[in-house]
Parts: structure tokens; C-alpha cells; sequence
């Protein structure tokens, strides 16, 4: 067990504990870890083998999936920018609607072999079903009636599951690794909240933005104070046991609960460093459901007791999540072509 992200364990915490852990995560470091709830082991482990077969296609074939406007299907390798000033070395597929829509049929490879296609199907609904639990501990735990978030998000309408590669780079690009690589840059989340799957043989690199009175809380050589108060580090996240899986909230629920839920920084690194850089960097494989309200949900933000401010306009799911898509459009085109 981490010593600075908890864990809910379904299995064994009640859910009066559940929500306690879940409110004190929340309110302090932003992430927790889940452990015995959610898409069963096997289903998270044929996906994780789906997700390898899907990106060692060839670079034709995944194309024949680009993503289009909607954003679902497979975007390329460097062609997004979470953080400042520096592409993303990830490459991704995301079901959006794919899951949950008849009308939007998932495309082959995925829908001709019937057994992926339910092992999909079976994994996106075990992840919907556990974010409906979750939604309702973390209103629970705000003295909200349970079903307060859970009831803004229609089944599957905004929120998008992804599989996410980062590739092991060739001896001759680690040795061009600067500081300012990235595989993912640093970040906030935009909406409810998002389950993070890591592969149970991770290349590490996740990492969280932390204040370093959280990090140092239990460190003796610590000076007295708040001489740390202000200063953030990161954090190494942890990879929770098989089928176990993180949490963390987006700036959407940071908004709605008034701030008692935090929207973390984090970001993923390259593990190298510096001197032995050659033979370092493998394969990442992470798979993330990103729970994102309906549009027309206003972030209506929470007092204390469980009571709802309504004398603000607050700003909407739809137009939080258009603004952030458009900044992260131009930041990326901001960056110059060269590497
Ligand atoms: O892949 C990971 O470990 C993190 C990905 C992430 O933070 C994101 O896509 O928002
Ligand atoms: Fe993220």
C-alpha cells in the first residue's frame, strides 16, 4: 500500500469508510486506488492484451481508425499536447461512443471477432458501473442525496474510454532524450472523474503534483512548520495490485464540489535517467474512462451541508470541456515542428 494514496478496498471497507477515504483522498492529494470493484481481472487483462495487438498494427492499418471531429478512433503518436511546449510521446485509441451506441457500430478489427468485441463491451460496463458507485460515495460523502452526480451523466453520451501506448524508444532516440521529453505532459483532468488502468508489467512514469508537507509528512529529518507549504514535487504514483485501478477527479468536480475535491497536476516521464539512458525506456500500456457530465450539467457548486449554490451562473459541462479542448488545440499548434 502506497503511503500517500489510499486505497478503497470494496471488498472489505463499508461504505460509510469508503466515502471517508474517498473524501479525505479527494480533498488532500486528488487520487486514491480501488481495489475489488469494477471490470473483473481477466476482462482488464484481455484488454490489455487487445490494446498491445491493436498498436503492434501497422502504421496503414491504424490509420484506416483515425480519429475524426468526434474524437473517437486512433490518434497517432505526437499528435497531442496535454502539457506546455511539448508534443506527447503516446499513441491512442478511444472507444468514445463506440461502447455504448448502437447507432455508432464499433469499427473492425474490433467488431469481426466476437470475442473482443464482448470483452470491450463487458469491460466498458464494469467500468460505467463502478464510476455510478463512485459518483454516489463522493456525494455521499458531501451529505448530498447519492444519486447528485451520478444522475447528470446519461449512459456513455460524453464519457470516453481510451487505450493508451507509449512507446519504448530506439537506443538511438534515447540517447537524444532531453529533460523536456514527455509522454504525457503535465495536466488536470476536465471532467468528473477518470479511472487509470496500468498494465501489470508497467513501465513506470506516472507522476503526481504534490505539496511537499504531503510528500515529507513523515520524514524526521523534516524542519518544523509549514517551511514547505507553498512548494510542490512530484510524486511517483503507485500501480495498484492486478485489476486495481487509480482515481482521480477533473477540474469539472473540482468546480461542482466548490473545491473540497482536488483536481491534480500529474503527468508521465520518460524512467531514465541520466547516464544510463540506453535500454531504459519500454513499452507503457495504460487504459483510462474519463466520466465526463452531460452538456447542459452546470457546475453548480456545494456548500457546506450538502446545500447547492444556485445564485451563480456556473460555466457547463459542454462549454468547460469546448474551452479546454480549444486551449489544448492551441497550445499544441504553438509548439514548432522541430523535436
Ligand atoms: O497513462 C497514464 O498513466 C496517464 C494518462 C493521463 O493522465 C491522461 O490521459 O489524462
Ligand atoms: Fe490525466
Amino acid at each position: 500500500m502506497d503511503p500517500i494514496i489510499p486505497t478503497v478496498d470494496f471488498a472489505s471497507d463499508t461504505p460509510e469508510k469508503q466515502a471517508e477515504i474517498i473524501k479525505n483522498a479527494l480533498g488532500s492529494v486528488g487520487f486514491f486506488a480501488v481495489l475489488n470493484a469494477g471490470p473483473k481481472v481477466e476482462d482488464t487483462e484481455a484488454m490489455f492484451e487487445h490494446s498491445k495487438s491493436f498498436f503492434s498494427l501497422s502504421m496503414a492499418d491504424k490509420e484506416l481508425y483515425l480519429a475524426g471531429k468526434s474524437g473517437s478512433g486512433y490518434t497517432k503518436l505526437l499528435s497531442q499536447a496535454l502539457g506546455e511546449g511539448k508534443r506527447d510521446h503516446k499513441e491512442t485509441f478511444s472507444y468514445g461512443k463506440y461502447c455504448s451506441l448502437e447507432e455508432q457500430p464499433m469499427p473492425s478489427p474490433f467488431k469481426d471477432d466476437s470475442s473482443i468485441y464482448e470483452t470491450i463491451k463487458r469491460f466498458y460496463d464494469g467500468c460505467h458501473e463502478v464510476s455510478e458507485r463512485l459518483m454516489e460515495l463522493f456525494a455521499l460523502a458531501l451529505e448530498l442525496p447519492k444519486e447528485h452526480f451520478r444522475q447528470s451523466h446519461s449512459y456513455g453520451l460524453n464519457t470516453a474510454m481510451s487505450l493508451i501506448h507509449y512507446p519504448a524508444l530506439s537506443k538511438n532516440e534515447e540517447m537524444k532524450l532531453t529533460e523536456m521529453d514527455i509522454r504525457a505532459g503535465e495536466h488536470r483532468d476536465w471532467g468528473t472523474l477518470t479511472m487509470l488502468f496500468q498494465s501489470s508489467t508497467p513501465q513506470p512514469g506516472l507522476q503526481i503534483s504534490l505539496p511537499r508537507s504531503i510528500i515529507h509528512a513523515n520524514n524526521p529529518s523534516r524542519k518544523n512548520g509549514n517551511d514547505y507549504e507553498d512548494t510542490y514535487e512530484w510524486y511517483d504514483a503507485p500501480v495498484p495490485a492486478k485489476g486495481g485501478f487509480l482515481v482521480n477527479v477533473g477540474l469539472g468536480m473540482e468546480l461542482w464540489s466548490n473545491g473540497m475535491y482536488k483536481a491534480t497536476l500529474h503527468r508521465v516521464i520518460f524512467p531514465v535517467s541520466e547516464g544510463e539512458k540506453s535500454g531504459t525506456t519500454k513499452d507503457r500500456y495504460s487504459m483510462a474512462f474519463f466520466v465526463q457530465p452531460d452538456d447542459n450539467v452546470a457546475f453548480q457548486p456545494i456548500l457546506p451541508g450538502g446545500k447547492i449554490d444556485n445564485t451563480i451562473k456556473a460555466i457547463t459541462s459542454g462549454e468547460l470541456f469546448n474551452s479546454k479542448l480549444q486551449e489544448s488545440m492551441d497550445r499544441f499548434k504553438a509548439i514548432p515542428n522541430v523535436a
